[in-house]
């Protein structure tokens, strides 16, 4: 009993401490965790605004597949199956979406802005850094600069094969894994090099990640989706304001 008492102990002392280390990071790191900051850097650099991808474009389709609990975790992660990112890279999103729907496909959005407590909560669930960023360094999908998406058929409707099914962490996830049929390869480029096309490289890891060229000029967040909505919301209503 008293050993099981130690043990149990020292469990919960660690734990403490992985979390407190967790959390140092995030101060390091310069996550922007109040809506307060996050509006500050707007207001003095409005392209810092996260949009709601729904709102940028109507084509495109969405799975968020951690607003359910079919993905790695098990658990559902995200309060809503929405998908924000910064403006301008939104914009770039939509045109390489565009261009994709004149071949005959359209953009499946996986997941987009994701907040940083959703990264450690990730790490501590699958702690390996090659497929699931750690958070001494953070995602990028924590700046609203990144998205997982995969492709579909718009005469079928269908999902296009590709390498693997989403966030299956193996080596036929990489870009670079060929051991594959003709026609799954050429899937796979066809999205890696149309989402290069419009400034988004394709994680070395993962056929399905593409980070923004211009992910370094947006900080990590950790604000929840409430909090990107309500400040969203306000640009709205400035806009409004100034056309009256
Ligand atoms: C968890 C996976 N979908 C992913 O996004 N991995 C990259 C490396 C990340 O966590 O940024
Ligand atoms: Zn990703």
């Amino acid at each position: 009993m008293k050993n099981k008492t130690i043990l149990l102990f020292f469990i919960l002392l660690i734990g403490s401490l992985v979390s407190c280390n967790l959390n140092d990071y995030s101060r390091q790191l310069g996550v922007v965790n109040t809506k307060e900051k996050y509006a500050f850097q707007v207001e003095k650099n409005d392209y810092k605004l996260m949009v709601d991808l729904k709102e940028v474009a109507t084509d495109f389709i969405f799975d968020i597949r951690y607003a359910t609990k079919n993905n790695f975790t098990g658990e559902k992660i995200y309060p809503s199956n929405d998908a924000f990112l910064r403006k301008y890279i939104a914009e770039d999103l939509k045109k390489a979406n565009d261009s994709l729907m004149k071949l005959g496909y359209q953009l499946k959005i996986l997941d987009a802005y994701r907040p940083y407590s959703a990264t450690i909560k990730f790490y501590e669930i699958y702690p390996d850094g090659d497929f699931v960023a750690n958070p001494m360094v953070g995602s990028r999908h924590n700046r609203g600069t990144t998205v997982d998406v995969t492709l579909v058929d718009r005469k079928t409707g269908e999902d296009l094969e590709m390498p693997t099914k989403f966030d299956v962490f193996t080596k036929e996830a990489h870009p670079n894994f060929d051991d594959l049929p003709p026609h799954i390869i050429e899937n796979k480029m066809l999205l890696i090099n149309v989402m290069k096309h419009f400034k988004f490289d394709v994680h070395p890891n993962e056929w399905w990640h593409y980070d923004h060229a211009r992910w370094q000029r947006y900080p990590m967040m950790d604000l929840t989706f409430k909090q990107i909505k309500d400040v969203a919301e306000s640009y709205k209503e400035e806009e409004y304001d100034l056309s009256l």
